[in-house]
């Protein structure tokens, strides 16, 4: 029997994406959702703070900005605000999203507040940002993550495999650090601004899917390119192609460098029409972002009403 998996890495090679085409959709695909009311920019701004995965990858961080954060990801609006916008229950970020070390510290903070079943904690592992890390300490560090409390692993793919073509090699990879997830979501950071073409954003993307991957992320935020719409918009298709495929719903998390309501906007827009509805969940959604949140809080509109 012909086996799926080398039929479809064949099909990889030979993909061919027309980049100037891709660029040209963005527009179009950002006109089909205008904002016309303040109420529809509310609920895209209150949908983008829950799908937030609040992040802080600082080479200075501590165990008490690591609480603010989990504070800040527990109570992103004022209690005026929330009465305000006569919101019924609590608005909060999806995840926050640290280095290995600091995942105890997110958890106790998160276990403090008694949230452990609304906040996930994220860790970004194996050897982030780069991934040249050989793959038995990139393993370690997916295990130490988990038992130190992450629900969610941010991998980073090796690109220097991608670049030289070796795709069962990065498969394999994914393949064993899915397993040593366990029971923690796998999120596969593709590194897109260091992946050289549309394909090799598309190929990495469906190795990573085949492999395993509960979320494609487009980028540590450490790169020179991070996320862009048009490369989230190849991502789609991908994410598309597989559930086609499989019938597997993989999630999408662009990250890097979004930090304006608009942008936050933009990738909601961009997700909402090639996914459907059904993927703007946190189950299938995250923006992952260190400085976007108090932008979203700060554009709400709150609509003075008018005295009797
Ligand atoms: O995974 C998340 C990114 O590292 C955050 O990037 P950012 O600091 O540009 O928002």
């Amino acid at each position: 029997m012909v086996d799926s998996k080398v039929l479809e890495m064949a099909n990889l090679r030979k993909i061919y994406i027309n980049k100037s085409n891709v660029d040209a959709q963005i527009q179009t695909i950002l006109d089909t959702h205008p904002i016309t009311t303040p109420d529809v920019l509310n609920a895209w701004l209150l949908k983008a703070i829950t799908v937030i995965d609040l992040t802080t990858l600082s080479g200075d961080d501590t165990r008490s900005n690591v609480f603010r954060l989990c504070t800040k990801a527990a109570n992103p609006l004022t209690r005026d605000l929330i009465k305000q916008l006569n919101l019924e229950k609590p608005v909060r970020t999806a995840a926050v999203c640290v280095y290995p070390t600091k995942v105890k510290d997110a958890y106790e903070a998160i276990k403090l507040m008694e949230l452990t079943s609304e906040i996930n904690i994220a860790a970004v592992a194996t050897g982030f940002p780069s991934g040249l890390y050989p793959i038995e300490t990139r393993l370690q560090e997916i295990k130490y993550a988990v038992s130190s409390g992450a629900t969610e692993i941010d991998i980073v793919l090796d690109r220097s495999l991608a670049l030289t073509g070796q795709w069962d090699a990065l498969y394999d990879e994914v393949k064993q650090m899915k397993k040593a997830c366990g029971k923690a979501h796998l999120k596969v950071i593709l590194g897109v601004g260091e992946l050289g073409t549309y394909e090799n954003v598309y190929r990495a993307s469906m190795i990573s899917m085949m492999a395993g991957a509960d979320f494609i992320k487009t980028s540590t935020g450490k790169e020179a390119v991070n996320a862009t719409l048009p490369i989230g918009l190849v991502m789609c298709r991908a994410i598309r192609r597989h559930y086609q495929n499989t019938g597997i719903r993989v999630g999408l998390k662009p990250a890097g460098g979004i930090k304006t309501a608009r942008d936050a906007v933009n990738w909601l827009v961009l997700v909402y029409t090639e996914l459907g509805p059904e993927w703007l969940t946190p189950k299938l959604f995250r923006i992952g972002a260190s400085s976007l949140l108090a932008e979203l809080v700060n554009n709400i509109v709150i609509e003075k009403k008018e005295s009797q």
